[in-house]
């Protein structure tokens, strides 16, 4: 239903979107994940065709955005990171006057008009001047007028920025009951925020994708990760050289206490070296007091992967979830 194609823009030197690739189908929604600067904006301005891209193709239901512009906006409802709202017009005047210029008929109009205004909680606020509403209700009457034309497809511009909890829960749940009718692209650069309602998550850094995969995906990803504690009887010099040895293990940290000794072992990529560690204390008579595998949250791994790739160390596919 979305379609990126080696999508890219320079905007002068600066590389903003670098050889973006993905697809997303009918019906799914996705997270599109970065920190600030990553590129969302941009990728969506293009997806929208409000901004030509320097290089690469992009297609909605089809319809490529820059050769057949109008028609892939037809399928799409956009929620731009500021939407630009009429603050001095009443809910229904604004939904109606972004009808209108869609060239929706009246009566249409006037249907799809209620519609929305029911979807989104609006009913008992659409005689009210959009200034005067909470940010919150502000955002549901821009995701109103995204829905107006019912169109499959949904681009979410950070829906949440600037909301409090309470109003990011209203605005997930009504994300939430967007499932299954429209395929919807969601950008955030808080994990937490698209974790629970996206199906699939798009991270991305520096203009380039650094992960990819379901929540579910990205946190086994996570659990093969991590670093696994070990405190033992021992000591400290020769712990420390038993583990090195072990094979798989990246590095070691010893750190003595009254005779027993806390480690950190950090493996080398995803591989499990618990077993390995156990035999090597064993064979060497060490006591063990405890071993445990410490597995860094989803949100920490989101934090440590955009770092990596802004500081140039992680390459693009060395953390791609398996599908
Ligand atoms: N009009 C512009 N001219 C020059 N550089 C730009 C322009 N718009 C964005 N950039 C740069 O392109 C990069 C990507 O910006 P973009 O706004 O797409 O990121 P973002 O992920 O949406 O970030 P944010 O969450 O802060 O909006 C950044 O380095 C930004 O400074």
């Amino acid at each position: 239903m979305i379609q990126a194609s080696t999508l890219t823009k320079w905007y002068g030197p600066v590389r903003a979107v670098d050889e973006l690739t993905f697809a997303i189908p009918k019906g799914e929604i996705v997270g599109f994940l970065g920190p600030n600067g990553a590129g969302k904006s941009t990728t969506i301005r293009m997806l929208t065709g409000y901004l030509p891209p320097t290089a690469g193709t992009a297609a909605i239901a089809g319809h490529d955005v820059l050769t057949d512009a109008a028609a892939a906006r037809r399928q799409i409802g956009y929620l731009p990171e500021s939407t630009p709202l009429y603050l001095e017009m009443r809910v229904d005047e604004y939904l109606h006057y972004r009808g209108r210029l869609m060239g929706m008929p009246r009566k249409h109009r006037r249907d799809r008009v209620s519609a929305v205004c029911d979807r989104c909680g609006l009913a008992h606020n659409r005689r009210r001047v959009i200034g005067q509403l909470s940010k919150g209700n502000r955002q549901r009457v821009g995701i109103a007028q995204a829905l107006l034309h019912e169109p499959p497809v949904l681009i979410l511009d950070e829906p949440t920025a600037g909301l409090d909890p309470v109003q990011i829960g209203e605005v997930r749940k009504l994300i939430d009951e967007l499932r299954g009718k429209h395929t919807v692209l969601l950008s955030s650069h808080i994990l937490p925020e698209v974790e629970k309602s996206a199906d699939r998550v798009i991270i991305i850094a520096g203009g380039r994708i650094v992960a990819e995969g379901t929540p579910d995906e990205l946190r086994q990803k996570v659990r093969r990760g991590g670093r696994i504690i070990v405190e033992a009887k021992a000591d400290a010099k020769q712990l420390e050289a038993a583990l090195k040895q072990v094979q798989h293990v990246a590095g070691v940290q010893v750190e003595a206490n009254n005779g027993w000794c806390r480690s950190i072992v950090t493996p080398s990529g995803d591989n499990d070296v618990r077993e390995a560690i156990g035999q090597a204390l064993v064979q060497r008579g060490y006591p063990l007091r405890e071993m445990r595998h410490e597995t860094a949250s989803l949100e920490a791994f989101f934090v440590q992967i955009t770092a990596e790739q802004e500081s140039g160390v992680s390459g693009q596919s060395s953390v791609q979830a398996e599908g």
